[in-house]
């Protein structure tokens, strides 16, 4: 699924209502209907809303839900952050609509623009007077669910700093949305009583950029008056965002996703061939993405283990042999024909006995000092391995004369940490590293912040032309051609000893079995993520360890089988 920043998704709006020849109301209706549908869906009968509407598209959005809910017999109190005869485009429509169908007694209506006008010097009393005005509009309407139809995709971050010129009509203007802002805040988590309130952004949390991270909070606070008292910067904290037709990139980012709740894509029927054609650096890893990059066993029952590849991986040391066995079981679970360990002799029974469908080779007494060339075998390296000199020299040595692309992870990044260079010259192109951001910090330096640091490895992948795979909660595929792929897989059962011992074995077991480089990365992390996910749904995060991973791996194909199935995938 592709992702696409503000400007983009604002040409694919455009793009949508002239091909299907739909005005921007339609479009509007649209989505606020789809919106509308989910929250029906979501919360019972007796469900009382709240909506709060700023002057945008976004707040249109809000009204079309108003609307729709209120029809259904819902009740519904809508709070305007702005006068509406400054509303803009199919904003103006939809307030024209809602004013014409409901009359006052169905309705409430909140427009601040009697209290603001009391307040127009926007002293630090005015804007309390008018923050307390907003929290007990909202108390009175007494709903448990608030939507933050305040900002979508026009927000300006920069705007949100440029607050110390009060004179200006347009500053005041978002002084009194961040007030909107910090309303919903304060009503949906201010007091433990409250908890049960639920907050539903609209598109994205108003306030929180589609492309960038919340900026620090000392570079927010400039220019802020007492009355905005949360801590900066100004976003709603929503429960859930139904963002439409795709993700935004600053969800990807834990600096943001803090502010965004559980994410839920609202299918608004925007134009597919502008999505098929419009180019994007960024992507999101769905089901469908990734089984796109499968072939099932199935397709090949002429098979034997020679057509499936030669996988060889190389680890372990005194203490910690386990790694290397865990990334060969789920190489083997992952189906690649053949698997060889090259691991120290003091692993050697035990690697026996955790596999015996894997091959032993000898590589050091109780630490790998030598590493032995396997004919067409694809090396996944690392996993246990220690960062002992001799260790080093024999990576280095491997490295000089490796030809085909390789996968390299933990401690092998650690020793290629300590002169990058050196090491990366050698790296056959298309090679996979897969750092964490402490690893990736070693090998490639320091980043400000979450994004920063996959721009980064974004810039090393096709510096070096390697695939990056940056772990996190949302892991970032880096590919040689600039392309960054974010994984939606995955749960925080897997911070746990082990589980990247067995995406290393995921990874090198699809290389070996062919698919190319960078499909393998993305494959690998969705099926590992996938794993996870499958096993806490009858389980829980806590007892998740590396090893339920591998077991996983057997449910995990049936999955991507099924769905190949529906997609009518050859
Ligand atoms: N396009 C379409 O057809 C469709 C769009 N859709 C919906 O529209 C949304 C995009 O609509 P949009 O472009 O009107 O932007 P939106 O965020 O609602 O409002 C911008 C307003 O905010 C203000 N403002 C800006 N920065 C600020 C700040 N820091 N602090 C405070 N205020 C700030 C700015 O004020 P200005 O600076 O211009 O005076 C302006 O008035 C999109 O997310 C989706 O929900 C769907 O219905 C599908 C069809
Ligand atoms: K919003």
């Amino acid at each position: 699924m592709k992702i696409f920043n503000a400007e983009q998704i604002n040409k694919w709006d455009a793009a949508t209502m002239e091909r299907q020849q739909i005005s921007q109301t339609k479009l509007m209706q649209r989505a606020g209907d789809c919106a509308a549908h989910w929250l029906l869906q979501k919360f019972s009968k007796d469900s009382n809303f709240c909506i709060i509407c700023g002057k945008g598209g976004n707040g249109g959005d809000g009204l079309v839900i108003g609307r729709h809910l209120l029809l259904k017999g819902r009740t519904v109190t809508i709070i305007l952050l702005a006068d509406p005869a400054t509303f803009r485009g199919g904003a103006l429509d939809q307030w024209q609509l809602i004013e014409k169908d409901f009359k006052k007694e169905a309705l409430q209506f909140i427009r601040l623009q009697e209290t603001i006008r009391q307040h127009t010097d926007f002293t630090h009393e005015g804007l309390q007077k008018l923050l307390d005005f907003l929290m007990k509009s909202m108390e009175q309407s007494g709903a448990r669910i608030i939507i933050d139809s305040v900002l979508g995709t026009g927000v300006n971050p920069g705007a949100s700093t440029a607050l110390k010129v009060l004179q200006d009509p347009r500053n005041k203007a978002h002084l009194v949305t961040q007030l909107g802002i910090q309303a919903i805040n304060d009503y949906s988590h201010g007091e433990r009583k409250y908890r049960r309130r639920k907050t539903i952004s609209i598109d994205l949390p108003s306030g929180l950029s589609p492309d960038q991270l919340p900026m620090e909070p000392t570079a927010a606070a400039e220019g802020r008056t007492d009355a905005l008292k949360s801590i900066p910067p100004i976003i709603v904290r929503a429960d859930y965002t139904l963002s439409f037709q795709t993700y935004k990139r600053s969800f990807m980012h834990e600096e943001a996703a803090k502010y965004v709740g559980k994410i839920k894509i609202l299918d608004i029927g925007l134009c597919p061939v502008y999505a098929h054609m419009e180019r994007t650096r960024f992507l999101a890893v769905d089901l469908r993405a990734a089984v796109r990059r499968y072939q099932p066993r199935s397709c090949r029952p002429f098979g034997h283990k020679g057509s499936f590849g030669t996988a060889v991986l190389v680890g372990g040391s005194y203490g910690k042999i386990g790694a290397i066995g865990l990334s060969a079981m789920s190489a083997l679970r992952t189906g690649v024909g053949k698997v060889f360990i090259q691991a120290p002799k003091c692993g050697y029974e035990i690697l026996q006995t955790l596999t015996p469908e894997s091959m032993f080779e000898p590589a050091g007494e109780s630490y790998v000092a030598a590493i032995n060339p396997v004919k067409n075998a694809t090396y996944g390296l690392g996993p246990g391995m220690d960062t002992h000199p001799e260790s080093a020299s024999a990576l280095y040595d491997f490295l000089k004369n490796v030809q085909a692309p390789v996968l390299l992870d933990a401690d092998a990044l650690n020793i290629m940490a300590t002169d990058p260079d050196k090491y990366l010259t050698l790296l056959p192109k298309n090679s996979i590293l897969t750092p964490h951001p402490g690893e990736f910090k070693r090998l490639f330096g320091p980043s400000d912040n979450s994004m920063d640091q996959v721009n980064l490895a974004s810039e090393m992948a096709q510096k070096w032309q390697l695939v990056i795979v940056l772990k996190g909660h949302h892991t970032a595929i880096c590919g040689p051609e600039g392309k960054i792929n974010y994984n939606l897989t995955g749960n925080a059962g897997m911070a746990t000893a082990g589980s990247g011992d067995v995406l290393t074995g995921i990874i090198t077991s699809l290389l070996a079995q062919g698919v190319p480089p960078r499909d393998a990365a993305i494959l690998g992390v969705y099926i590992h993520g996938l794993s996870a996910d499958l096993y806490i749904k009858k389980a829980s995060p806590e007892s998740l360890i590396a090893e339920d991973l591998i077991q996983g791996l057997q449910k995990v194909f049936r999955k991507l089988v099924k769905y190949r199935k529906k997609l009518h995938l050859k």
